[in-house]
C-alpha cells in the first residue's frame, strides 16, 4: 500500500469496553437510520459486522451494480463510505461515541461489480480523544492471503453524544 497517512508510533494501547458485546456477537448498528450500518436506510449499505478479536469488526458485502461508479467498477466514494463505517464499527469496541475527523484510503486494485468484499476494521491504538483506526477489502473469494484491494485509515475522535448532535437529533 502507497499511502502517505502517519500511525504515530507514541500510539496508548486501546482498552476494550467490558460492556461491549462479546467477540462473535453482532456489532448493533449505531443509528437505525445511518446510511452505512442502519436497517431503517432505505438506499443505505446495510453493513452488517460482527466483533472479532484485537479490535477488530469484520463483514462481508456483494459490490451491487447501484455502487458502479466507472463502467463495471466500485465507485470510489462508496469504498470511503465502507471504510468510514468499518472503522466507526470497530470502534465500538471501546464503548466511546467517536466522529470521523480524517479519513485515508489507498485505492490499489479496481474492484468489479459481483466482487464479494470482506471488509475488516481495526482500532490501532488511542491519543487523548483521538482513536486511530486501519481498515481493509479483500476480495472474499481470493483466499486468506491476499492482498487487500484497498486499505484506509482514520481518525476518529471522541465526542459526548448528547452535545454533539443536540442541535441535529430529530
Ligand atoms: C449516537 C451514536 C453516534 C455514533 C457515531 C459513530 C459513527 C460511525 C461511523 C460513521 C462516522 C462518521 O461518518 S461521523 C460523520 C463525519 N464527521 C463529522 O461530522 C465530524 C465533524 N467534525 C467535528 O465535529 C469536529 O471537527 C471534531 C469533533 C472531529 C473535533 O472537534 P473538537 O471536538 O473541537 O476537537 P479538537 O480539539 O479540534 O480536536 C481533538 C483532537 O483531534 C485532533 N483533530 C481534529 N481534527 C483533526 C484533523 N482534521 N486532522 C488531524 N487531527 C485532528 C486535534 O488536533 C486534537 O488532537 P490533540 O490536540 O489531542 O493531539
Amino acid at each position: 500500500m502507497k499511502t502517505t497517512f502517519v500511525v504515530p508510533d507514541d500510539l496508548e494501547p486501546a482498552r476494550r469496553d467490558p460492556a461491549a458485546p462479546a467477540i462473535g456477537e453482532a456489532v448493533p448498528p449505531h443509528n437505525p437510520r445511518c446510511h452505512g450500518c442502519g436497517p431503517d436506510a432505505e438506499n443505505g449499505l446495510h453493513l452488517r459486522a460482527v466483533f472479532g478479536e484485537n479490535l477488530t469488526a469484520t463483514a462481508t458485502l456483494v459490490v451491487e451494480p447501484r455502487f458502479e461508479g466507472g463502467p463495471g467498477v466500485i465507485h470510489g466514494g462508496i469504498v470511503s463510505t465502507l471504510f468510514d463505517e468499518m472503522m466507526g464499527l470497530a470502534n465500538v469496541h471501546l464503548g466511546v461515541v467517536a466522529v470521523t475527523a480524517v479519513l485515508d484510503v489507498d485505492y490499489a486494485r479496481p474492484i468489479p461489480v459481483g466482487t464479494t468484499l470482506r471488509l475488516v476494521g481495526r482500532v490501532l491504538g488511542r491519543q487523548r480523544r483521538k482513536v486511530y483506526s486501519a481498515v481493509e477489502a479483500f476480495d472474499d473469494a481470493a483466499g486468506p492471503d491476499a492482498e487487500p484491494l484497498a486499505a484506509g485509515h482514520g481518525i476518529f475522535v471522541v465526542v459526548d453524544p448528547r452535545a454533539h448532535f443536540a442541535a441535529t437529533r430529530p
